[in-house]
């Protein structure tokens, strides 16, 4: 068994390689600090996802090695997967459970004990407002209301990483308030957060740092000062910084292939 190594970074990924019928993932470098919230970002079909479901243990990688807060995650599978909560962006419940006994479901899972269980189940259930829902069938919720019982769910065993594919898409401004302060009080509490969005304003707002993939590899990085001192665009926003970002990938990859 290893053990977690409390200075290892929370995320560690090098040369991580992925291909399907062609390259999604191109030799991927990335290393994320504990108690970090990370914001990763890029266009469609940039490899995003399929970074992340590889961190999560649902896809292996061609080569490459990634490591979670010091643990082999390829190796020791099992271990990195108690570490790391993975919140996709088709979230995948129950329908015939409800709320609580979706949580009690996933909490026994993890072998928490019953006690400790319900009393965090009721407390992300107050947080993300499904308490007055936390006895219906979850057959009957909205797409919102099911991200966040998925995302209640993953947080139920308390991770260390929280890995999040687009948790703001398709949420009203209430919910996607409820799910924002969720993540920022585990943050403050010591636990990592990364997470996609298309959302950029919200990268620019919550992430310490903010990482750019693009054709599977990773292009800038950094916190948004960082990045607009980079792009030489002083006082421009996030979104300028990221399109001028990707264009310049692309001439880069275009000059490449001629
Ligand atoms: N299961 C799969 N089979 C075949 N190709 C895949 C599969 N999953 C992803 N891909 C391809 O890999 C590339 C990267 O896809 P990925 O979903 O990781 O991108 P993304 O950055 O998450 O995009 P988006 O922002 O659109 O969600 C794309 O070309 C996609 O078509």
């Amino acid at each position: 068994m290893t053990v977690q190594q409390p200075d290892a970074p929370a995320l560690s990924i090098a040369g991580l390689h992925k291909s399907f019928d062609k390259p999604a993932v191109c030799g991927l470098d990335l290393s994320v600090a504990g108690g970090e919230f990370y914001a990763l970002l890029g266009p469609n079909g940039a490899g995003k996802t399929t970074t992340l479901r590889m961190v999560a243990g649902l896809l292996p990688p061609d080569s490459g090695s990634i490591s979670i807060y010091g643990i082999d995650a390829l190796f020791n599978a099992v271990e990195a997967k108690r570490v790391v909560a993975w919140v996709s962006d088709e979230p995948m419940i129950y329908d015939k459970l409800s709320p609580y006994e979706y949580l009690e479901f996933v909490a026994g899972l993890w072998s928490v004990d019953p006690r400790i269980a319900e009393a965090r189940s009721a407390e992300l259930l107050e947080l993300l407002g499904l308490a007055p829902h936390a006895h219906e069938r979850c057959g009957g919720f909205s797409k919102g209301m099911r991200q966040k019982v998925a995302l209640a769910g993953a947080l139920v065993h308390e991770p260390r990483l929280i890995i999040l594919d687009e948790p703001l898409t398709g949420l009203d401004a209430g919910s996607a308030r409820q799910v924002k302060s969720v993540l920022q009080e585990r943050v403050a509490g010591g636990v990592t957060v990364i997470m996609t969005t298309h959302i950029l304003e919200v990268a620019e707002r919550m992430a310490r740092r903010i990482g750019v993939i693009d054709r599977g590899r990773l292009i800038a990085e950094g916190t948004l000062e960082e990045l607009r001192t980079r792009s030489g665009r002083d006082g421009s926003n996030l979104e300028e910084i990221f399109l001028d970002l990707v264009a310049e990938g692309g001439q880069e990859a275009g000059e490449a292939a001629a």
